[in-house]
């Protein structure tokens, strides 16, 4: 342990709803506590409905928390901020301009004291790296879904805010799309050390980008279970982290979190509400080669906050 600040604190954040036939409020998650350390990639996982997008909203300053806050660098998070870049799943680009404009228009309020050349050359620079340099003069409805995704990935990178906030960036996009997108992203990221916190439904995209995955329990009351460490060697490409011996123990330990512990309301507790460290490989030696766990499709396990009043 460092007595070094981490980038970002999450403190004590709760949300909660007014119910609408004058019940208790619904309390989606609580006391939810996130440190986040300069460079790291985290991804966040729970099932459907337990919070992640407001907890993401919180700290672009898109949204408000019912308790608690963001402290970034000693500073509480009040709004927006271009020290925030955020991706949406419906990558949010304007549709009358080209895609080099629309990554020229970030660079611009990010770097106002820039030439128009300089402004230029650098927007490029992430198109490219996006494997888009043929086709920055289209505009969006010129451009295939994935390559709009690619664009608010290169506009968000372009403006190295300090803090990238990714909600379910690759969600739309189809396997083999989303496996070229997600090599471009860490290829960027390690050349960038950025500091990314994603939002995921994909327990094998959070083992090959993320440093820590973040385990949310089901709501209503959700909150961070554990954190979990991914303490497999970078670079790491798809093909061969399945061949490492640890990869079986990271992916059954987060399946088994949301299939099987994600409901149970009485989780290991840690003293001070944060989540609770773990490495799964950290027994190695008990048991190198472990089974499979099957994923079922966790995408469809709505969290009680989202089923409907009895
Ligand atoms: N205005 C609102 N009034 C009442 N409840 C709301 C409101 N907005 C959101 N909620 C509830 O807050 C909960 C959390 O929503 P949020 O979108 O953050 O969840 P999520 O974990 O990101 O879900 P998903 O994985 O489906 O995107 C949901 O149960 C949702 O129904």
């Amino acid at each position: 342990m460092t007595d070094k600040k981490p980038l970002v604190s999450v403190e004590g954040l709760s949300k909660a709803y007014p119910s609408p036939n004058k019940g208790p409020d619904l309390v989606v998650f609580k006391d939810v506590n996130i440190a986040l350390e300069k460079g790291e990639f985290v991804c966040i996982i729970g099932h459907s409905g337990c919070g992640k997008s407001t907890i993401l909203n919180v700290l672009a300053g898109l949204d408000e928390a019912s308790s608690g806050g963001v402290i970034m660098e000693g500073k509480e998070v009040s709004g927006p901020s271009l020290d925030r870049g955020v991706v949406f799943q419906n990558y949010s680009l304007m549709p009358w301009l080209s895609a080099l404009q629309n990554v020229n228009f970030g660079v611009r309020a990010r770097f106002p004291k820039w030439s128009a050349e300089q402004v230029e050359t650098h927007s490029k620079k992430y198109l490219q790296m996006v494997g888009l340099s043929t086709t920055m003069d289209r505009k969006p409805s010129q451009l295939s879904g994935g390559m709009r995704q690619r664009v608010s990935i290169a506009r968000a990178f372009a403006t190295q805010p300090k803090l990238l906030l990714l909600d379910e960036p690759f969600g739309a996009l189809d396997a083999l799309t989303r496996g070229i997108i997600q090599d471009e992203l860490i290829k960027i990221w390690s050349e960038s050390q950025q500091t990314v916190f994603m939002i995921t439904h994909d327990v094998d995209e959070a083992i090959l980008l993320a440093d820590r995955v973040l385990l949310m329990t089901n709501g209503p009351e959700a909150k961070i279970a554990e954190s979990v460490t991914i303490n497999l060697p970078r670079p790491r490409q798809r093909s061969d982290i399945i061949e490492h011996p640890g990869y079986y123990k990271i992916r059954n330990h987060l399946v088994d979190f949301l299939v099987n512990r994600s409901g149970e309301l009485a989780l290991r507790e840690s003293s001070d509400n944060s989540p609770v460290i773990v490495d799964p490989t950290d027994d190695m030696g008990d048991d190198p080669e472990p089974e499979q766990i099957e994923l079922t499709d966790i995408k469809l396990v709505a969290s009680e906050s989202e089923q409907p009043a009895a």
